[in-house]
């Protein structure tokens, strides 16, 4: 088997750096074959990914080791399925997580120890396809994939503003970053105005006149741990639109705790989308995310549907705890 390893050296504040030493001593004990790719500026993943999507000849002994936090293993995945030819042979990824949210590593049982994420990646004997996201944007004419979540509203202008802010820089050098969030979704709440959405899921449309957090998941977690999906599953092609509208102050702080608790998504502020064709409109120009990745400001009208990708790792799922 021989391993190409995409590595992003400042995922996690830099975490990247020390986890590829570590998977670097344990792949040169075991006298493995591999190739260390490191990415170089902001879309760098997508570029040498898609680079070596193109020169992949569909080898089953080939397997591509991503080293990064939730943006890189997004960057990859879209930079494999941007290349035709890694459209018709997608390279199989292992994944070790070093970010500061970790999201995919839990929705998909992967460990944070970056050894034994390793070690749940060379025990695989077979690839086992993973449902991601596909969107396709009709007003802007852009397609992409998701492995986590893609949201409008509340939590793309958190992304948005906390990385134009200053302060995540400094807290993310000291491992603090989930902080930079907290204080940007108050400012968020604070300002942020409702919207009109309308979801259409076959022939059934259903307007929001005040829709303010409208998230589509492929896997139960977001924000570096939080359910907001909690029945989905990767194994399954499904994805899950959760719709919240905005009421008065009481209300909306207690969404907010709700969702703290993991409760939101089973409440009765909770507007439930479950399938494999979503279809949903703005009337208003807003803040999109697509994995933690700004989608920048706009009108939105996407077309949200499900895709396989194969992974070659060995899931360490968590036993479901009862729901109360
Ligand atoms: N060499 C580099 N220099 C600067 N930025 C980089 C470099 N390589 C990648 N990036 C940036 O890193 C971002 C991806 O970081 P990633 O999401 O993997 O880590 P994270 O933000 O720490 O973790 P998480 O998404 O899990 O919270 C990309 O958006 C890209 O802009």
């Amino acid at each position: 088997m021989h391993y190409s390893i995409i590595i992003n050296p400042v995922a996690g504040g830099g975490r990247g750096n020390s986890t590829w030493s570590t998977v670097k001593a344990a792949l040169d004990a075991a006298q493995l074959d591999y190739t260390p790719l490191f990415t170089r500026d902001e879309e760098g993943a997508t570029y040498l990914t898609m680079r070596l999507a193109d020169r992949h000849a569909g080898r089953p002994d080939e397997t591509l080791i991503v080293i990064g936090g939730d943006g890189t293993l997004h960057q990859v995945v879209n930079g494999v399925l941007q290349s035709k030819n890694g459209r018709q042979h997608p390279l199989p990824i292992g994944y070790i997580p070093c970010g500061t949210g970790n999201d995919f590593a839990r929705g998909y049982g992967i460990s944070t120890n970056p050894l034994t994420a390793l070690h749940q990646i060379l025990d695989a004997e077979t690839t086992e396809p993973v449902t991601i996201g596909h969107y396709h944007d009709a007003i802007k004419n852009e397609d992409g994939y998701f492995l986590n979540n893609l949201g409008i509203g509340f939590d793309a202008a958190v992304v948005s503003r906390t990385n134009a802010s200053k302060s995540k820089r400094r807290l993310n050098r000291l491992h603090l970053g989930a902080f930079s969030y907290v204080s940007q979704a108050l400012g968020v709440l604070y300002d942020q105005a409702p919207f009109t959405l309308m979801v259409q899921q076959e022939r059934t449309r259903q307007l929001f006149p005040n829709a303010f957090i409208v998230i589509a998941s492929n896997h139960p977690f977001i924000g570096g741990g939080r359910k907001v999906a909690p029945d989905r599953d990767l194994a399954e092609p499904n994805l899950e639109l959760l719709v919240v509208e905005r009421h008065n102050w009481l209300i909306t702080f207690w969404t907010m705790w709700l969702f703290l608790r993991e409760r939101l998504a089973r409440s009765r502020f909770a507007h439930r989308f479950v399938g494999t064709h979503l279809h949903y409109t703005t009337t208003s120009l807003e803040f999109g995310q697509v994995d933690g990745e700004e989608m920048g400001n706009r009108f939105v009208d996407l077309e949200l549907g499900t895709a396989s990708y194969p992974f070659r790792q060995v899931r360490h799922l968590r036993k479901k705890k009862k729901v109360k």
